[in-house]
């Protein structure tokens, strides 16, 4: 378990100080794969670094698996870390070592017997994927590849807690969604805490379980990944949510239409219902769907449908008062009935 406590990180610069992290409080449970999202400079690599003291916090408690890190000798805290593995946007792999060496290494530093490194570096490679990749030099790996010996290396001491910086940002669609597979196998068979950062809400939405939405070094917005998706509270998470889940209808389909536009959410179980077609069972209303959208979040259905309803005045307000105590959210974006 990962429990941050009133967090403040101030840098001390030429042209004075700069905030970083202020003022931030958060608790992840054991085994929960937690995101945070923010723009470039809203504080989130301040904080991910002060996770393992890479970073000082210039206040606040940082508590892993129960103890205060901040208040550890240097020697207490370099075995601390063992039990927090990292990995990074850009891989920071030895160049001049194997992939193996590369792996071993973080096994030497934690004083691993010789006997037993070359065992767990294979065992390690064949959790990753990368049997046979063994003996060749970073420069002949892709992206993917060198992110995936970034996990081994990270791994290498059974730690409880790792922490993602940007991982994928990096990496082409396809090698990200493998990338987030390979942790969410980690997360599952390991049992191992995941805190990563982004700017991308498709990372958030196809791996956590909890987020957090960072904006000026402070967190704006808390909570399940579902319920922020389905019901975004903030102007900036909105505008996260929105970059996965709007969409706008052109300009030429807004204006030729004769009855009136609506924009409906469907949430959860909601989306199973066939409440479109009751609507049309129910009342005597025409209906033209002309966009729609449904993602599936933690397996969960969030759908959103643009769609005409043309008829008489009254059956079209009768209609759409029924698909709205349906829903959740209902929105008439263009009358012209
Ligand atoms: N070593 C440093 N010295 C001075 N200021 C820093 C330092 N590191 C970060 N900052 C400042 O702290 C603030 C937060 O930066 P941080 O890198 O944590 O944000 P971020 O959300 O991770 O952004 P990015 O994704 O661009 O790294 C910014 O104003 C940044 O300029």
């Amino acid at each position: 378990m990962i429990e941050v406590k009133s967090l403040v990180k101030v840098y001390e610069t030429k042209k004075g100080s700069v905030t970083g992290v202020e003022d931030v409080s958060l608790k992840v449970e054991k085994g929960e794969i937690y995101g945070i999202v923010g723009y470039s400079g809203a504080g989130k690599s301040s904080l991910l670094r002060c996770l393992n003291l890479l970073e000082k916090p210039t206040s606040g408690e940082i508590y892993i698996d129960g103890v205060e890190l901040t208040s550890l000798s240097k020697g207490e805290l370099r075995k601390a870390r063992l039990k927090i593995g990292m990995i990074f946007q850009h891989f920071h792999l030895v160049s001049a070592k194997t992939v193996s060496e590369n792996i071993a290494f973080a096994l030497k530093a934690a004083g691993t017997a010789k006997t037993e490194i070359n065992e767990r570096v294979l065992e390690l490679l064949h959790m990753v994927g990368l049997s046979d990749k063994k003996d060749v030099y970073p420069a002949q790996l892709s992206g993917g590849q060198k992110q995936r010996v970034g996990i081994a290396r990270a791994l290498a001491n059974n730690p409880s807690v790792l922490l993602c910086d940007e991982a994928t940002s990096a990496l082409d669609p396809s090698t990200t969604r493998s990338i987030l597979s390979l942790l969410k196998k980690i997360n599952r068979e390991l049992g191992i805490t995941i805190v990563l950062i982004t700017h991308e809400m498709e990372v958030v939405k196809t791996i956590c379980d909890r987020m957090a939405v960072m904006q000026d070094g402070k967190i704006i917005e808390e909570g399940n990944v579902y319920d922020i998706f389905a019901n975004p509270q903030e102007p900036l998470t909105k505008d996260f949510v929105n970059s996965i889940l709007q969409f706008e209808l052109p300009e030429r389909l807004r204006k030729e239409r004769e009855g009136k536009l609506i924009k409906i959410y469907f949430q959860g179980e909601i989306a199973e219902q066939g409440v479109i077609s009751d609507v049309f069972q129910k009342f005597k209303v025409r209906g033209n769907i002309l966009h729609g959208k449904i993602e599936y979040i933690q397996e969960i259905p969030l759908g959103i449908f643009i769609m005409e309803v043309s008829g008489e005045t009254l059956e079209i307000d009768r209609a759409i008062d029924y698909i709205a105590s349906r829903t959740r959210n209902l929105e008439v974006i263009e009358d012209a009935a």
